[in-house]
């Protein structure tokens, strides 16, 4: 079987990061490898991904009797409590016990919630991230799991890291162009953050989504998990640089919730807030990042980098002070020092309103 592409340690276990293309067909031998005597397999999708790849799966398991599949709406809704609770509902009643085994089949949102059911369920059963889609590729390492609230994004969760993270890279070349801008804004986020060569050959290798192939695509996603299983090994919880991931999404997250969860993707939103963080970045350390190359081929890939006209500030400066990084009610925003740099910064309101005034209306 196959070598791990990469190895995650948590503080719970060691976790392996397959990353190959056609995976999905075999998932039941990856997890008789990986994960001893599961009782019962619990296997998390939504209606999009099911109707795509849940046939082929569900076969690759010998006995039908020990899986059962559950199937959530597709999109960002989902992420609820409600969904959250039928899903108990339904683990229940098939009787998963300590043993069982969830299995995230998809994208980030049933990556979330599913690592999120596995984490609560009888206090914490293991899990199976399949990441089908790119933005997967950063939540389904590192065990931030959880479900959004009508006030603010991921507000309800833990650290729950999965047992297995199975990548099959063949999954997202059937992606429309929105949702590859979803998941290239955390790609090009890592680049930002932590590795200055990476978003050089990332803005130079990619200028159309159309034209990555097979063996593009697998180096990217192994290069840019690199740079977030480096940040998570270090610092599991958040309580320093595992911040640094949250570049683009002080912002981000609130104009995903201003607008209504699913107007905008997630990376779409991010994006926006990268841009702005980077204008931030030079008011604050005073120097020029020359960041403009790399935002000018976001802007060929299709991302609209600018705040949404009908936005109101003062609501966004509401939502960013509910953002996990802000304390006492003042907003710490992920700068960068130079690009590849990161740090965590406090940032006065009067900052914000001024960056935000006549941008948003
Ligand atoms: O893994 C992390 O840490 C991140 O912040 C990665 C983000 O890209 C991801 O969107 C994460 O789910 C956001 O977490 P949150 O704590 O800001 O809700």
């Amino acid at each position: 079987m196959d070598v791990p592409s990469l190895q995650v340690k948590s503080s719970k276990h060691t976790y392996p990061i397959i990353v190959r293309p056609g995976c999905r067909t075999s998932l039941y031998d990856y997890l008789v490898q990986y994960l001893d005597g599961a009782s019962r397999y619990f296997l998390i999708t939504d209606d999009q991904v099911a109707s795509l790849y849940l046939e082929e799966i569900e076969s690759s398991f010998p006995n039908s009797e020990k899986i059962k599949s559950y199937i959530l709406p597709s999109g960002e809704q989902s992420k609820s409590m409600n969904q959250y609770e039928k899903a108990i509902t339904a683990a229940l009643e098939f009787k998963l016990d300590r043993k069982s085994v969830i299995i995230a089949v998809g994208g980030g949102v049933v990556g979330d919630l599913g690592g999120f059911v596995a984490s609560t369920y009888m206090r914490g059963i293991r899990y199976v991230q399949v990441p089908t889609t790119l933005l997967a590729h950063d939540s389904s390492v590192g065990g931030k799991v959880g479900i959004n609230h009508p006030l603010g994004k991921n507000m309800i969760g833990s650290f729950h890291p999965p047992s297995l993270v199975l990548y099959d890279p063949e999954c997202l070349l059937s992606l429309p162009p929105k949702e590859w801008r979803s998941g290239f804004a955390e790609v090009i986020k890592h680049g930002f953050i932590a590795d200055r060569e990476f978003l050089k050959w990332l803005t130079e290798e990619i200028s159309s989504f159309d034209q990555v192939d097979m063996a593009l695509l697998t180096e990217m996603l192994i290069r840019s998990i690199k740079v977030k299983a480096k940040i998570v090994q270090e610092d599991e919880q958040e309580s320093g640089i595992r911040a640094f991931l949250n570049f683009g999404h002080t912002l981000g997250h609130a104009i995903e919730g201003e607008m209504g969860y699913g107007k905008l993707t997630h990376g779409e939103a991010v994006a926006i807030g990268m841009k702005f963080a980077l204008r931030l970045s030079e008011r604050y350390f005073q120097t020029k990042l020359d960041y403009e190359p790399y935002l000018s081929v976001m802007e060929k890939l299709g991302y609209e980098l600018d705040i949404p006209h009908n936005l109101n500030v003062e609501q966004l400066i509401h939502r960013m002070k509910l953002d996990k990084k802000s304390y006492n009610q003042v907003i710490n925003f992920v700068l960068l020092e130079q690009i590849g740099k990161a740090t965590l910064v406090e940032i006065k309101e009067e900052i914000l309103i001024d960056e935000l005034t006549g941008k948003v209306g």
